[in-house]
Formats: structure tokens, sequence, C-alpha cells
């Protein structure tokens, strides 16, 4: 039936770019409108019913992409559910980005790949419209999914819940993008535990602490005899997830020559043991997580741009915690009482003005940072009401500790390396990559140190 097809709006002021995307969305199944700029747009949007709009950034010969923010900003104001894909060059990933964040379902890039297109445009509609701040509250949400563990009932953090009520049920890959310490971790939990999946297990897998020798071998197994260590066979990562998920952590770490060997999973759910003469099939749903714009690394041509189409047909942005700080003193007070537990004290409260100044703190180290504090200052302060000035007399220590100046006399070189990189990680309160950077470190290099000092658990990245 005609008028159950699915419509599409393309805005460009490029002929050519209306005429081969018209004909691309016409064999793909939708019926497809063009608009030149932005005012046949928005009065074409106005005057009739779409389902999804192409939208390029450049309509002059100014190509500063101000015009296209400001009709992503028309589109979303007059149609706030109606999905929107950016068109963009790889020379102004920055630009999309900023579209991205401001409302944009996604964004391609031109040359685009029609497949993939293809597959953009289905999985934004089949997400439907894009869920709005705050439309569900959190209440109506816990009735309905499990997401135990995950404080918060800020309308950033609702939406994101939302995007995984969306997703969960799929195998579609999702990449969670977010700081460090923001929550990428319990997302990717989140998402399998509401997902048919459950029951089979969720393999985490760190890409920046695999040494790229072992990729292969970690990943995808190896039979006996494939090596000279390899007196059996083993089973990799792709193969214990088998049914479930797999959690690629620090995505963006990987290096092209293992980005490729991923491809393959991804593209076909088929992967090679080291020294097996056939590939096997694996049922896997992948879920990738990275604190950096892999957008941006794709631009650098650090990140294979098809592995990061495959990656993010679903993409999670969690918000920063001092973008929720409403939700500061909820999970304050979750977090008191789960380490006042564990250390088995009696209830600590916290008062009033020790919220509103947690509040206010800029928490670069995001809820890891907050819980790092919390646990700090109930330890040191010892009762059971914690007030302003008790966190006040715990972040002074942190300062001096920080400025503290390092006593090295009679120190191997070897002491000396683990006193800076515990150091460091006090400073950068364990963001691994905040202290790779700090000591000039790559984060491979990092972790082998951390290894070598018996420092693993220390690293945020480690703890999880
Ligand atoms: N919404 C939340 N409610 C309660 N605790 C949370 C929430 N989000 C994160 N946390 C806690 O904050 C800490 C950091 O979370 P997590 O490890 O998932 O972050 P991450 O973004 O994966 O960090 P990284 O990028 O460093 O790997 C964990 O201890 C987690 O339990």
């Amino acid at each position: 039936m005609e008028s159950q097809r699915r419509r599409v709006l393309v805005v460009d002021d490029d002929q050519a770019v209306q005429v081969s995307l018209a004909l691309l969305l016409k064999q793909a199944g939708f019926d497809a409108a063009c608009a030149d700029g932005p005012r046949e747009a928005l009065a074409q949007l106005d005057a009739g019913r779409f389902d999804l709009v192409l939208q390029d950034m450049n309509f002059s010969l100014q190509t500063s992409g101000e015009e296209g923010l400001d009709l992503l900003a028309s589109i979303k104001a007059a149609h706030p559910v109606l999905p929107v894909l950016l068109m963009t060059a790889w020379g102004s990933i920055a630009l999309a980005v900023r579209g991205v964040k401001a409302g944009a379902a996604n964004f391609f890039t031109k040359p685009w790949d029609n497949a993939q297109l293809v597959d953009l445009i289905e999985a934004t509609l089949d997400l439907g419209a894009p869920p709005a701040a705050g439309r569900a509250t959190r209440a109506a949400l816990d009735a309905k999914y499990d997401f135990a563990g995950i404080v918060g009932e800020h309308p950033k953090l609702l939406k994101v819940l939302e995007t995984i009520a969306q997703v969960a049920a799929t195998r579609a890959p999702v990449l969670v993008l977010g700081e460090s310490g923001t929550g990428k971790e319990m997302i990717a939990d989140a998402i399998h535990r509401n997902s048919p999946r459950r029951n089979a297990p969720i393999v985490k897998i760190n890409m920046g602490a695999i040494a790229s020798s072992l990729f292969e071998s970690e990943m995808f197994g190896h039979v006996r005899g494939a090596f000279t260590d390899a007196k059996a066979d083993r089973k990799g990562h792709v193969a214990s997830a088998d049914g479930g998920t797999l959690f690629l952590d620090e995505i963006g770490e990987l290096n092209r020559g293992d980005q490729v060997k991923l491809l393959r999973v991804l593209q076909d759910q088929r992967y090679q043991p080291v020294g097996a003469s056939r590939a096997e099939q694996a049922d896997v749903r992948v879920i990738s997580a990275t604190n950096r714009e892999l957008a941006e690394l794709v631009a650098a041509g650090d990140f294979r741009e098809d592995l990061f189409y495959r990656l993010n047909l679903i993409t999670i942005r969690l918000p920063p915690l001092r973008e929720r700080r409403s939700d500061i003193p909820l999970l304050a007070r979750h977090i008191v009482a789960g380490v006042a537990e564990s250390y088995g004290l009696g209830p600590v409260c916290l008062a009033p003005q020790a919220l509103d100044w947690l509040a206010a703190q800029p928490w670069p180290g995001n809820i890891r940072q907050l819980k790092q504090t919390l646990e700090r200052t109930l330890l040191l302060a010892g009762k059971g009401l914690l007030t302003h000035a008790d966190f006040q007399a715990t972040s002074a220590v942190d300062d001096n500790v920080g400025s503290a100046r390092l006593g090295v006399d009679g120190m191997t070189l070897d002491q000396v390396e683990r006193l800076m990189i515990e150091q460091a990680l006090r400073q950068h309160t364990g963001n691994i990559s905040r202290v790779a950077k700090a000591l000039g470190l790559s984060r491979t290099a990092l972790y082998r140190r951390l290894e070598r000092h018996g420092l693993g658990d220390a690293g945020v990245d480690a703890d999880g």
C-alpha cells in the first residue's frame, strides 16, 4: 500500500546528491521528496507527513555549517520527534558531532556507501522517534525494565534508559560514548540484562589491555599446536560469548590491523581460531564503548571507517556527571549506604550542606570519582553524619598528596617508577587515559607497568 511507505525528506542544494539519494531511497522501498534549502525543507515538513530527514550542513558558499545547525534546530523545534540524519564530509566531523549533541539522530559522510546508508536509515527508523527527554518517568521505566543499580532521574539519564529499552531486544550493535567514569560498563550490563540473551554470558574485554600479538588468540582462540605454547585447544572471547553479548571496552584503542579482524565478526558473525582450517560461526551481540570521539579517530585515519559504521548504528551518549547535577544527592546517598554496608558500619547520613557542596563540584572523573571521594571521607571521618567540613578536609589531604614533592633518595629506579605511577593514579582518580598522558606513556605501556608493579587493580579501567 502506497500510503504505508515511509517518507524521507532529502535536504541538499546539490541536485546530483538529491537525485542519487532519491533513487537509492526508492530502490530501498521508501518514498523520497527533496528540498534545496532550509526554507523549502521547513515548508515541506509543515505540509506533509515525513518519517525521517537526511540533511546537508551547508547551503551557501559559506561552509561553516552554522546554517545546517540552525536548520536542525528549527526542525527539532517544530517536529521534536522526527529523526534527522546529517550528511557531512570527513573534514567536518566536529560539526556533525555538534549536530548529534544538538539532537540529530546520527550522521553519515559524503561520499556514502549505499548499503551502509540504508542500514543506518533502517536502524534509525526501527529505533522510532528519538526519546524526548523526560517523556517517561523513572518509575514507569523501572516497572518494565531492570535498571537495578543505575541511580538517577535526570532527563538526560532517562533518555539513555529509554534508548536502552528500545534497543535491548534487538541484536543491533550499540556504541556507548561517554567520559571516563560515567557508567558505560553499567549501561552495557543493562542492555544485556534486558535482552533475550540475559541467560547467556556477557564477556567483557578491554581493547587497550590486549597486546596486538595476542589479539587473535585471545579473541578467537587457538587450536592445539597453532604455536609453540599452544598445548591444547583454547576458546577465545568470541566463542565464550556465544548466544550472549561481547562488550568491547576502550574500542578506540584497537589498532588498525586488529580492527579488520573484528570487522569480520560484525559483518558475518564468523571468526577463525588461530591455526584452525575453517571459520566458526558465532552468535554474539556487540556492545562497544570508548571515552574518545570515535568519529574523530576515523577522520584522523586511526580508525577504520567501515568498522565505525558497523559499530555506530545505535549510539548512546552518556552525559558527564556535571550535566546531571540534580542526580548527585541521589547518587551520593546510594553510594554512601553501599559503602557503609560493605564495611559493616551503621547507617551514615549526609548533611544538607555536604550534599550542596558535592552537587557543586566539577567531577572530571564523574561517578567513579564521586564514589572514591565518598568512600575516603566516610572512612577518614569515621562518624554517622558527614558534613561539608569533612569533605573539605579530605579534599585538602588530596591536594597535599597531589603537590607533595617526591622524596626519591635511596630508591631504585623501579621503586621511583612505581611511586610516580601511584601518585599519578591518585591525582587522576585512576583514569587510565589521563594517567598515561601525564606520564607520557601509551595506554598499553602503562598497563604493562601496572601489571609489573602489581597495581593491576588500581586503574579505573582495571577495576570493572
Ligand atoms: N547511574 C549510576 N548509578 C550508580 N552508580 C553508577 C552509575 N553510573 C556509574 N556508576 C558507578 O560508577 C563507577 C564507574 O562506572 P563504569 O565503570 O560503568 O564507568 P565507565 O564509563 O565504563 O568508565 P571507564 O570509561 O573509565 O571504563 C562504577 O563504580 C559504577 O558502579
